[in-house]
């Protein structure tokens, strides 16, 4: 059974079709990839799909659900999380409280009795530091997590808000254009993080994301969004050799570099 499915999502803003009547399946396990242009659809349909928008038209069934019209912090609660294209972390907050107020929906614990140490929550609180402090581990931030989250460099920032969407145990996570302003090197210790989201934890991942190279590099199903509607789907191959697709948005440039 799918892990997610959305069918024939139309969203409108005015008289703009921001997303055209698309349908989009993930296999739990999987790593797909959602492109296409600039203004293709590409956030408002992760928007859709994460509760931040009602669709005007059509359904999300995650795990099993109907989800559509639900809450983001119900679908969030029901395992799906995400990061954001422009990076929205608690500046003035430490690393560790980003990642603890990840986890503030399976907590019975308020999150200011956590990060105020309130009496009564300390084995809560132990538990909760011990984890988030695993999450750390696991994307390679420990080292930083009493500095402030504005204090870190952009790729550790972007390390910070996966090891935040991490925090509630999600089953997917959606990732919208995780290496944006990344190095190259940076770049491609992303791709490893990644990877080892679906690999070591067993978290579905769904990306959007520019670079042609780590899409093609990491993606087993890729879908292609052009003025909202779906103009293509397919695995890497499928993907590189459609010529609509190499011709409207990948461009010769990048369907070399794919190649
Ligand atoms: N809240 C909004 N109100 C009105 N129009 C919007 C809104 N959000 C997005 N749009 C428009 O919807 C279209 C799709 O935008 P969207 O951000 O989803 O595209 P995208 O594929 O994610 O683009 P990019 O790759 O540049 O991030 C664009 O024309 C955009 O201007």
């Amino acid at each position: 059974m799918a892990l997610l499915e959305a069918t024939n999502i139309t969203k409108i803003f005015g008289g703009l079709v921001a997303v055209n009547d698309v349908t989009f399946t993930v296999e739990p396990g999987s790593i797909v990839s959602v492109i296409g242009p600039n203004g293709a659809g590409k956030t408002t349909f992760f928007n859709v799909l994460t509760g931040i928008y009602k669709p005007d038209k059509g359904r999300v069934v995650f795990a099993g659900q109907d989800i559509t019209g639900w809450r983001s912090d119900q679908i969030a609660a029901l395992g799906m999380r995400r990061t954001f294209q422009n990076i929205r972390l608690f500046g003035n907050m430490t690393v560790l409280e980003n990642v603890l107020i990840g986890m503030h929906v399976h907590l019975h614990a308020s999150i200011w009795s956590i990060i105020f140490r309130g009496r009564t929550m300390v084995r809560e609180e132990a538990k909760a530091r011990n984890k988030a402090l695993e999450l750390l581990s696991f994307v390679g931030i420990a080292d930083k997590r009493d500095e402030l989250a504005k204090n870190l460099p952009y790729g550790d920032q972007r390390r910070l808000e996966i090891a935040r969407a991490m925090a509630g145990d999600p089953k997917i996570i959606l990732l919208d254009e995780p290496t944006a302003g990344m190095n190259p090197h940076e770049t491609a210790e992303a791709t490893q993080l990644i990877r080892r989201l679906r690999d070591e934890r067993g978290i579905t991942v769904i990306l959007i994301e520019h670079d042609m190279r780590l899409v093609m590099s990491i993606s087993e199903r890729i879908s292609v969004l052009d003025y909202g509607s779906k103009i293509a789907e397919g695995d890497v191959q499928a993907i590189r050799t459609n010529p609509r697709v190499i011709e409207a948005y990948l461009g010769k440039g990048a369907a070399g570099q794919a190649a």
